[in-house]
């Protein structure tokens, strides 16, 4: 629980530095790395909407640039009226540095919660390296 609510706290702080000029829609998102460190990450857009960096990947990109090679939990968080949905290329960037039964919560700023794992956001994720 005391996980929980760190990472809740660390992905809402991520709103605020989340770059939406073009969808003013914010993402936080907190990742626990192997190491134990947690790193935030907001979504980062582009004037060119593909280069788009989702809160997720940023979090766990960031981790990765810090030198993580695992991670153990995701939070996700937004200002959505349901928990909030990772995309698919998260779901597969996520199945790529979590193990398949890693802890995914996925809320919104009204108290939502939804806990699911990894298997359960990718199922038969392709995975070239396992
Ligand atoms: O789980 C999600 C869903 C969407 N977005 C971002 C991408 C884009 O900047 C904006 C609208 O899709 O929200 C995320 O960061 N994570
Ligand atoms: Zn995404």
């Amino acid at each position: 629980m005391a996980e929980l609510e760190e990472l809740l706290q660390v992905a809402t702080d991520m709103l605020d530095r989340a770059y939406t000029p073009y969808s003013h829609f914010q993402v936080g998102a907190a990742a626990v790395g192997a190491s134990g460190k947690v790193y935030g990450g907001c979504n980062i857009e582009n004037a060119a909407y593909g280069a788009t960096n989702c809160a997720e990947r940023t979090a766990i990109f960031s981790g990765i640039a810090a030198g993580e090679k695992r991670f153990t939990a995701l939070l996700v968080t937004g200002n959505t009226e349901g928990p909030i949905a990772p995309c698919g290329s998260c779901r597969q960037v996520i199945s790529e540095f979590f193990d398949q039964d890693a802890v995914i919560y996925l809320t919104n700023q009204k108290g939502s919660l939804a806990e699911t794992t990894v298997a359960g956001l990718l199922p038969g994720a392709f995975l070239e390296l396992k």
